[in-house]
């Protein structure tokens, strides 16, 4: 079922547009993280969202009905911003209770909703003290509490954790997702953080100078990224530049370092990928048909468990490979093999 659509949005600050003919579309409950460099556009479409900004043009309907022009305390979204802060002069109580105090609703029902509102953000021995009695991660949780403590269809987060330290961010993520998990709200993230994007999200919009480029699972984006620029911007990636010819099932691709099939490829200029945990290493080629490349190990990076190793192809460009570790890894400068499947390789548009 859907819950939210974004319908042909153009928006415009002036001269500057910051999106073009942006449309999404998300189903009740899920979680929605958008995902880009910085000024692509994510923030804007956040505030739309949240009724903060006029579009220039398109729609945003809610369950089918038309709330573009609704103010933002008619949409009954919970909102965790930057620069949204906590007010420093009341507890952590009173900052939770403030949603529900505006609505004017009963004392009961707001010790009773405040309350469960802090179990879920484990802060309940908290409540008495003021945001600058917490650490950063504690604050971010009562902000958390405070969008969340009123019910709303929606919860929007525009980069919550972009201040905490890396495993304080790991930590919230854990949270967040427990959080929607049993609520069953649905959650829209702003992040330009890959990995938390992939840990968390149902599907991930991924934008660039304000516009989608691809909107999937994580698992999509990573294997079937529908361009280089989504390629390059999940996960890493070894990009070969080329050309196909021929068609149908006898289509070939070309590069200046192998050539292979590349079934139902478009004819002509061509663009294709091997992620770095698809490539082998070895000391001498292996001939079982996998396409090799001569390659030095320029640098490598031991993580215990593997290596990222740094290669320099005979023609002068960078390869990447994982490789198992175990055995310790090859020294700096070792002439080696890289090889991998032409089924691991993946065509770009
Ligand atoms: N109030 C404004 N006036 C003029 N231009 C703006 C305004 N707000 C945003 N922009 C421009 O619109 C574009 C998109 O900005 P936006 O904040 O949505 O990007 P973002 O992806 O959220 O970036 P970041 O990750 O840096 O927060 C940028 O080029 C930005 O400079």
């Amino acid at each position: 079922m859907t819950s939210l659509e974004i319908k042909n949005i153009n928006k415009h600050y002036g001269a500057v547009q910051a999106l073009h003919d942006v449309s999404l579309s998300i189903n009740k409950g899920e979680f929605v993280t958008l995902l880009g460099p910085s000024g692509s556009g994510k923030t804007t479409v956040l505030k739309i969202l949240a009724g903060f900004e006029p579009v220039t043009s398109g729609q945003v309907l809610m369950e089918g009905r038309d709330v573009t022009a609704l103010p933002p305390e008619k949409r009954n979204f919970g909102l965790v911003f930057q620069g949204y802060a906590l007010f420093p002069h009341m507890s952590v109580y009173d900052n939770i209770a403030y949603p529900l105090r505006v609505r004017r609703q009963s004392k009961a029902m707001i010790d009773e909703r405040v309350l469960a509102a802090l179990d879920l953000v484990q802060l309940r021995k908290f409540a008495n003290r003021r945001p600058q009695e917490l650490s950063g991660g504690q604050q971010q949780r009562v902000a958390l509490a405070r969008a969340l403590v009123f019910k709303p269809d929606v919860l929007l987060l525009d980069e919550p954790m972009s201040a905490l330290d890396k495993q304080l961010r790991h930590d919230l993520q854990e949270e967040l997702r427990e959080i929607h998990r049993s609520l069953g709200t649905t959650f829209i993230n702003v992040t330009h953080d890959q990995e938390e994007a992939m840990h968390m999200s149902d599907r991930i919009a991924i934008m660039d100078h304000g516009q989608i480029k691809q909107y999937d699972t994580a698992h999509q984006l990573y294997r079937r990224p529908a361009s280089r620029f989504v390629a390059e911007f999940v996960g890493k990636s070894n990009v070969f530049q080329g050309e196909v010819r021929g068609s149908g099932s006898s289509a070939r691709f070309y590069s200046a370092s192998f050539e292979m099939p590349l079934a139902d490829a478009q004819t002509g200029a061509s663009t294709v990928m091997i992620r770095p945990e698809d490539a082998e290493i070895t000391t001498t080629a292996p001939n079982d048909g996998r396409i090799t490349l001569p390659v030095q190990v320029i640098s490598s990076t031991y993580s215990g468990d593997r290596a990222l190793y740094t290669l320099l192809q005979s023609d002068g460009a960078d390869f990447i490979a994982y490789a198992p570790a175990r055995s310790g890894v090859f020294p700096d400068g070792t002439d080696i093999f890289v090889s991998f499947a032409s089924q691991d390789v993946i065509a770009l548009a």
